[in-house]
């Protein structure tokens, strides 16, 4: 059984975004936004709160008109289709169960609003029961369900109609930490196994990270980078992707000959091409450091803190001159003393420099961006 299309042109995105942009009042919520996502594709909007994701995704389903742009899917232009009639379908953070109706009727609705036969519809809820693993909850309603159940019940309901589409805004927020790992799986499995095209919306960029084929970062109303999680952890392009990823040390200072100059007459050696005396900056990731004896490495400094996590644990170093502690990941037998002087060898090679743009204007950006 395969929920979605038939054929997929390898050659045609799926879905098209052109030059998008929204505004609500006096708040631009999106800025020119261009972006293909592929059939078959898991894909994931990230960002903090109030940076455009929910606009985006309601902009694709037709519950929000875009200002400036168009959609297009399959190459043709959704933007004038009003969001019923569009080959796309929408879960709900709420999950918008009918709280009357048995699970399988919740199904069945949307079959039967499109006046399906009988059979089809017994059929069809039969199948989405199992693919999602809810048959023997079938008579049942929602309020006799868990967290996790109802989350299933709508996941079913908005395959049932077998969208080419399906777009989810924070499908998983509602729940506890447990049962959401299972869920990111379940998730998974069920957009591999049904060949659907999934664009999910989240604040976490760890379920983004494990879930998603692909990743957009958005940022006040702005793509940022649209990568694999792999490349938006390894090789992140603005200062922001790598503060936002992960967890990353970030030495600002300018762009010489080499790698990035501190102000303390450091230099963190890493391949650039940004032009010399931009402000830049060095971004080093926790496990891309080695701890050495004082006075030797890259820097040198105190250790303030250690956090024992099991196998690792990350050491927090203060480096004169440094506004931060510098953060490294270590094996747990390698802890160092709170107190003691150490070094702290950072591997050039995987050290990568970006234009500090923080400066940056942004005129007419949402500027009630907070991070998450
Ligand atoms: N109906 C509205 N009227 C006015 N401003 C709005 C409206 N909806 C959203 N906004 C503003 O538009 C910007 C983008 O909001 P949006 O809901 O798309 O962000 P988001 O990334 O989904 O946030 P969250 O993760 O908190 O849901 C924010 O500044 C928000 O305050």
């Amino acid at each position: 059984m395969t929920y979605g299309p038939d054929t997929v042109s390898a050659s045609q995105p799926l879905l098209q975004l052109r030059s998008l942009s929204h505004s609500y009042g006096s708040v631009q919520a999106l800025h020119g936004i261009d972006l293909d996502i592929a059939g078959n594709e898991f894909f994931a909007l990230l960002g903090p709160s109030g940076c455009g994701k929910s606009t985006l995704l309601r902009s694709i389903a037709g519950f929000e008109t875009p200002a400036h742009g168009e959609i297009l899917l399959d190459g043709e232009p959704l933007t004038a289709l009003p969001a019923h009639r569009r080959p796309v379908n929408m879960m709900f953070q709420s999950y918008a169960l009918f709280p009357h109706l048995s699970v399988e009727k919740n199904v069945a609705y949307g079959l039967e609003a499109e006046g399906r036969g009988k059979a089809e519809v017994r059929r069809r809820v039969g199948e989405a029961l199992e693919t999602i693993g809810l048959t023997k909850f079938a008579k049942r309603r929602p309020g006799q369900l868990s967290g996790g159940q109802r989350q299933r019940v709508a996941l079913a309901r908005a395959i049932v109609k077998r969208p080419r589409l399906l777009l989810l805004d924070e499908p998983l927020s509602a729940l506890d930490r447990k049962v959401r790992a299972e869920m990111q799986l379940e998730l998974k499995r069920l957009q591999h196994e049904a060949g659907m095209t999934f664009v999910v919306v989240t604040h976490d960029q760890e379920e983004a990270m494990s879930m998603a084929d692909r990743v957009a970062v958005l940022n006040a109303g702005r793509l940022e980078q649209v990568d694999t999680p792999v490349a938006l952890y390894a090789a992140p392009r603005t200062r922001f992707v790598a503060d936002f990823i992960g967890t990353a040390n970030l030495l600002d200072g300018t762009a010489a000959a080499g790698g990035i100059l501190l102000d303390n007459g450091l230099v963190i050696a890493a391949d650039h091409t940004l032009p010399s005396g931009a402000a830049a900056t060095a971004v080093v990731r926790p496990e891309d450091v080695a701890l050495a004896g004082a006075g030797t490495g890259t820097l040198s400094g105190t250790v303030v803190d250690t956090f024992f996590l099991g196998g690792t644990s990350t050491v927090s170093v203060q480096v004169p001159g440094l506004s931060a502690p510098f953060t490294c990941t270590v094996r747990a037998v390698q802890v160092p003393q709170r107190g003691s002087q150490v070094g702290l060898v950072i591997d050039a090679a995987r050290t990568v420099a970006v234009e500090d743009d923080r400066a940056a204007s942004r005129p007419g950006a949402a500027q009630e961006t907070v991070s998450s």
